[in-house]
């Protein structure tokens, strides 16, 4: 069979009788040759229970199943002839004989029923499997359950409770006096995460050597040497009779004198006073020559020959008493999370829980550490003799060694399975590694390259290492302006040659560049009822998603998009519809919620938020509203917020009538049972007589089921309001797997505001997408909006700095040592280039069209994702264009409009260009909110 270049790289990649590293561009078809690689498994007989999968999330995980399975379903039921094309466009060369043809058609059963079956699985649930398979081995109860976040917080917060009360208290309220942040519980999730670190004392040589301080140096001593009373009291006396700034400058040193301070605020007084503030050209020096004032000076030049050498010992100084800062802080964090971190874990164990990191982590020591470890790989290898790693960029270095261990006999050759042909396939791309904050590190990659190639030639063994240049996805007018984004520094943690050539060489493209939304001045004054944080309409915020929404129906009145017709490399024009549009932004921040809003009220199909504020539902606030009622009747404001909710149905007038006119100081509960209101207290008094005996989850139940809560709350909600309920439900359903159940413990384990649940956005339906652009990874849409490209400032938000093996605890900004400051810089340096890569996996979303927008400010430079775009656009030469009224600046490649116009209904757009549509349909709709389909990660 002739194949094209591009087709015949991705046949090579996938032929799986050489383990190959496959590294190429976004969109490049990594994804469609791991699956591909599979199936040719299969049809070279290798059993389904010898393969094993690994993806980065579940939804990733669901996504190849369902693509490898609607593949081996098709040849199930193939026409001879297309049967046999199909395996040839696979890859399969040699001539297909009947028997080959009826053994393709067994591979679907095969495969699903084959027992252990194909394992297409999220590394964490493989090393919960291998866990549970092994637990003796492992040490971890055999029936141990994996812990959700918000278990995992609750119990972080008894073990520091518990520490309050034993005999380590000290370390607690070390750690409280020094921390001035305002969550403790995501510092107490950070030490727990970095728990590894703390196994050791701290190793105070080290945290010198990092922080730049002489061992043994103390800040006791520092002010012993510089602070020498009378000097200073001489000192204050000149410059009281100096100007007016001498005299401020004598007042703030007399505290020295007269008050009790610590040998560090007494410092930072003397550094206030004799040195250069922040913003000096030269910060934090003596200053000499110029304190005190030039008369102050002249009068008393003796003093100064002697104060000065003080000055100038203080500025020396100064950075010795921040490291000395960050060191104490240090060793309190360590004194802390040296109990902590073990109690935590004995915790854990005793409950039997295990988090996500724990599974990796277990699974690792199980593999690499245990003396049985080699017993354990032995038992495994019998099992996997080809392993497939998808989105290996975002693989941890962790993750990696369970996976290096799996490998292992593979490349040694000793394996048991002499006899059969054992590969590893790895696919990835470093300029979309964007998930630093889960552990994963870009560099790992490289370096994991580098293990395998040596392995294999150790042994001589080959091993093909591949790229793919072409993109099957985007067209050459959004490739060009990626290319000529990401040039000079910007490429820097990408790859060394960005180039990207469109496979669909005829398929017009677009990129557009929406003007900026200016910032909006302060919100002007507004309703005394309005909520205090809802953006007023001039907001440039709101503006941006009315623009959004404005222009989404524009485009689907107006304009028409160009489809490929059936793989033909010819094209025809559609009509757009709300399907076609994929929506990314930063963060879940306002605009994300106003963008919904604004397209709802647009009258456009829009599939909700990929996340969900569990508290923030209006159909949980009612739910909870009933439950705090039960757990407490005397509570009168829950029982009205209850009452007014379409669970009941009360009407304003109905519920002042009965609070009004209730007696004196009786609570609502009370009045209301005297009243005339048969069919309210019919439920209330049905729910109050079970509320003792039930489990919140039933409890919930009965409101919904038996009392007809949820068809009440959809009813007057909206279809959208079911993914609140489930997520209540299924958190009650974690809730009584941590606790013995009791509705006041739910209540309490509901109370944060924050909880969250992730929805998988991954089934049909022809509606807009809206979500983060991590959420996004894998996606693809035809028309990618970006509105949220404005300057954002890149923030260290995590309190424990690393440095080389052990860590620091970051002091704040002020008084950071010039090697803290060092440290931050790293991180913020790191943050920018994942920043950078988070752009690139965002315009490579897009196939025909990408907008970019903006709204506030956007800064000078590279402050901004929209001038960086805004620069590579120039340099492709954009020009001034029109959307409807507005005007924007564009790069496009073909005409957009010269083929011929057809009109399509949704349902037969898959028939114009299978494989993006196939994709579009299955991996991009909303599913509804299901706690089984949660991803594995936790973005
Ligand atoms: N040989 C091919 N012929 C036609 N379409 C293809 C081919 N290979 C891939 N595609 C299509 O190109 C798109 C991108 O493929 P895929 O998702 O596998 O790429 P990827 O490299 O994994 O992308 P990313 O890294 O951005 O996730 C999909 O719509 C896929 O169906």
């Amino acid at each position: 069979m002739i194949r094209d270049e591009a087709t015949q790289r991705q046949v090579d990649a996938a032929n799986p009788g050489t383990s190959t590293w496959l590294s190429a561009n976004a969109g490049s078809g990594k994804t469609r040759v791991l699956t591909d690689r599979v199936a040719r498994l299969l049809l070279d007989k290798v059993s389904p229970q010898n393969i094993l999968c690994l993806t980065y999330t579940k939804a990733a995980a669901a996504e190849m199943q369902n693509r490898l399975f609607q593949r081996l379903g098709e040849w199930a039921m193939m026409p001879e002839d297309d049967l046999r094309r199909a395996l040839q466009t696979l890859g399969i060369d040699r001539s297909i004989d009947a028997a080959q043809l009826a053994q393709a058609r067994t591979l679907f059963a095969r495969a699903i029923e084959t027992p252990g079956g194909l394992k297409i699985q999220t590394i964490h649930s493989f090393c919960a499997g291998v866990l549970r398979r092994f637990p003796l081995e492992a040490q971890v109860s055999p029936q141990f359950r994996e812990m959700e976040d918000r278990a995992a917080e609750i119990l972080r917060a008894e073990v520091v409770d518990e520490m309050v009360l034993g005999p380590k208290a000290e370390v607690v309220h070390q750690l409280l006096t020094l921390f001035t942040g305002d969550d403790l519980a995501k510092f107490t999730a950070e030490i727990a995460g970095k728990g590894d670190h703390f196994a050791q004392k701290p190793d105070i040589a080290a945290l010198c050597d990092t922080l730049d301080i002489p061992q043994g140096l103390t800040v006791d001593k520092i002010y012993a040497d510089l602070f020498d009373k009378d000097l200073i009291a001489d000192f204050i006396t000149a410059c009281e009779k100096g100007s007016s700034t001498d005299v401020k400058n004598a007042n703030s040193l007399r505290a020295l004198l007269t008050e009790t301070l610590s040998p560090h605020d007494a410092l930072a007084i003397m550094e206030n006073v004799f040195l250069t503030g922040e913003g000096a050209k030269e910060p934090f020096t003596a200053k000499i020559g110029t304190l005190p004032t030039k008369k102050t000076r002249e009068a008393n030049a003796e003093l100064m020959e002697h104060i000065e050498p003080v000055m100038e010992q203080v500025q020396d100084m100064r950075p010795y008493r921040l490291g000395l800062i960050a060191l104490d802080r240090t060793v309190a964090l360590y004194d802390f999370a040296r109990v902590f971190v073990p109690a935590y874990e004995a915790r854990k164990l005793a409950m039997g829980m295990l988090d996500f990191d724990d599974l990796i982590r277990k699974a690792k020591a199980l593999l690499t550490e245990r003396d049985v470890a080699q017993w354990v790989l032995f038992r495994l290898d019998g099992g996997i003799d080809h392993i497939l790693v998808d989105e290996a960029q975002d693989t941890s270095p962790t993750q990696w060694a369970v996976i290096e261990q799996l490998t292992q006999e593979f490349a040694t050759g000793e394996g048991a399975r002499m006899d059969r042909e054992r590969t590893v396939f790895v696919v990835g791309d470093k300029k979309q590694s964007i998930y630093s904050f889960q552990g994963a590190d870009p560099a790992a990659f490289d370096e994991m390259k580098a293990h395998f190639k040596s392995t294999h030639a150790a042994i001589s063994k080959p091993f093909s290492e591949t790229s793919l240049e072409y993109s099957f996805r985007s067209s050459q007018a959004i490739l060009t302006v990626v290319d000529k984004t990401f040039t000079g520094d910007r490429a820097d943690g990408m790859d060394d040659n960005l180039n990207h050539r469109a496979f669909k060489e005829n398929m017009p493209g677009r990129v557009d560049l929406w003007p900026v939304i200016e910032k909006s001045d302060s919100a002007p004054d507004r309703e005394w009822f309005k909520p205090v944080d809802e953006p007023s309409s001039t907001d440039h915020t709101v503006l941006m998603a009315q623009r959004v929404a404005d222009k989404i129906r524009y485009m689907i009145a107006h304009e028409t998009i160009p489809e490929e017709i059936k793989n033909t490399g010819e094209f025809i024009r559609r009509k757009i519809t709300e399907g076609d549009f994929l929506i990314l932004v930063q963060r879940r921040s306002e605009l994300f919620a106003e963008i919904i809003r604004a397209c709802k009220s647009a009258g456009l199909q829009i599939a909700g938020a990929d996340r969900l504020r569990v508290g923030a539902e209006l159909a949980v606030k009612d739910l909870a509203a009933v439950l705090r009622f039960l757990a407490l009747p005397e509570d009168d404001l829950s029982l009205a917020a209850a009452l007014r909710s379409p669970l009941f149905g009360w009407s304003e007038q109905e519920l002042f009538t009965l609070a009004h006119h209730r007696p004196d100081k009786s609570y609502l509960w009370e009045t209301l049972r005297n009243a005339d209101h048969p069919k309210t207290l019919a439920i209330l008094n049905d729910l109050r007589g079970k509320s003792d005996f039930l489990r919140p989850y039933d409890l919930i139940e009965r409101i919904l089921t038996r009392h007809d809560g949820r068809r009440k709350l959809l009813a007057r909600l909206g279809p959208e309001a079911e993914d609140g309920i489930d997520a209540l439900l299924s958190q009650a359903l974690a809730y009584e797997s941590t606790a013995v159940p009791n509705l006041t413990g739910f209540l309490s384990w509901m109370e944060t505001d924050d909880l969250e649940v992730k929805r998988q956005m991954d089934s049909q339906g022809d509606q807009i997408r809206v979500m983060t652009v991590h959420g996004a990874k894998g996606l693809e849409a035809p028309i990618v909006i970006l509105p949220d490209t404005a300057k954002r400032d890149v923030q260290v938000k995590q309190e424990i700095l690393p440095a080389d093996d052990h860590v620091i605890w970051k002091p704040p900004a002020k008084s950071s040592a010039p090697a803290v400051v060092a440290l931050r810089d790293a991180v913020i340096a790191k943050q920018k280039r994942e920043r950078l890569r988070l752009l690139y996996v965002a315009m490579t979303r897009a196939e025909k069209w990408l907008i970019v927008g903006a709204a506030g400010e956007v800064g000078e430079g590279d402050a901004s994702w929209y001038n960086i775009v805004a620069e590579g656009m120039r340099a492709c030469g954009d020009y001034d264009a029109k959307l409807g009224d507005l005007d924007l600046r564009r790069v496009s490649e073909l005409s957009w409009d010269a083929p011929a116009l057809r009109t399509i209904e949704h349902a037969e757009k898959a028939d114009v260009s299978p494989p993006n549509l196939a994709m579009c349909q299955s991996r991009h709709q909303p599913r509804r909110f299901h706690p089984l389909n949660c991803p594995a990660t936790r973005s």
